[in-house]
């Protein structure tokens, strides 16, 4: 992501370029970008996508830096389940709106539950497709927690085929992605997928 200048009103600065962009977006779908409902919006879209791709600048694993030694000899399933969830498609940069369930058998080590979302979301806040997506909230819990294994399902509607297009609202787009025994291992694989609710 670009370097991102702060004003003195602590709001990024928006590139002279970027304005003219959406202007001429605007100009394009039809509407005039000089009257006075329109003469601020090229400055709130650019910012409105800072904050929708907000996830190019951190580096997820980051999340899971900190982690705790099992509690009470815990060594099932833990799964954050119905994560609501925005991104956007890489193709048409229209809203993917859904939810993910991330589980995860720990091997000896613990992470904050919150930090699943957080994963999730730094992940989601970037142009993508939804198969990348859930490969990379997984690999990333895999590379990071060294686990037995990583479930990611996720279950998500595109803005891009209900607003436009083929316009088949309701339809959802389900993914997953499953590593080690949840992979491997029938009965693991059938115990989480049936936490999950599938
Ligand atoms: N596999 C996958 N496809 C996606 C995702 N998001 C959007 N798409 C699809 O990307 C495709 C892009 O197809 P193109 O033919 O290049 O674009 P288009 O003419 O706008 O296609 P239509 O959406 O069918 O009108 C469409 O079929 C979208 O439904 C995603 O996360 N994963
Ligand atoms: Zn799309």
């Amino acid at each position: 992501m670009a370097k991102v200048e702060l004003g003195a009103d602590g709001k990024p600065v928006v590139p002279d370029e970027v304005l003219g962009a959406v202007r001429t977006l605007i100009e394009w779908a039809g509407d005039d970008p000089t009257r006075e409902g329109l003469v601020d919006t090229p400055r709130r879209v650019a910012r409105a996508w800072l904050e929708y791709c907000q996830g190019y600048a951190e580096d997820p694993a980051i999340h899971l830096s900190r982690t705790f030694e099992e509690v009470g000899g815990y060594d099932e399933i833990v799964m954050l389940r119905d994560i609501p969830f925005q991104s956007h498609c890489e193709h048409h940069m229209a809203p993917i709106t859904g939810k993910a369930s991330i589980a995860y058998l720990p091997r000896d080590r613990v992470v904050g539950i919150s930090k699943l979302a957080r994963v999730l979301n730094g992940f989601a806040r970037r142009l993508q497709v939804q198969e990348r997506l859930t490969a990379e909230v997984a690999k990333c819990i895999w590379d990071n927690l060294h686990p037995h294994g990583v479930a990611v399902v996720i279950d998500a509607q595109h803005g891009c085929m209900t607003g436009r297009g083929v316009r088949t609202p309701g339809v959802g787009m389900v993914t997953s992605r499953l590593l080690g025994c949840f992979l491997d291992d029938e009965r693991s694989r059938k115990e989480v997928l049936a936490l999950m609710g599938y």
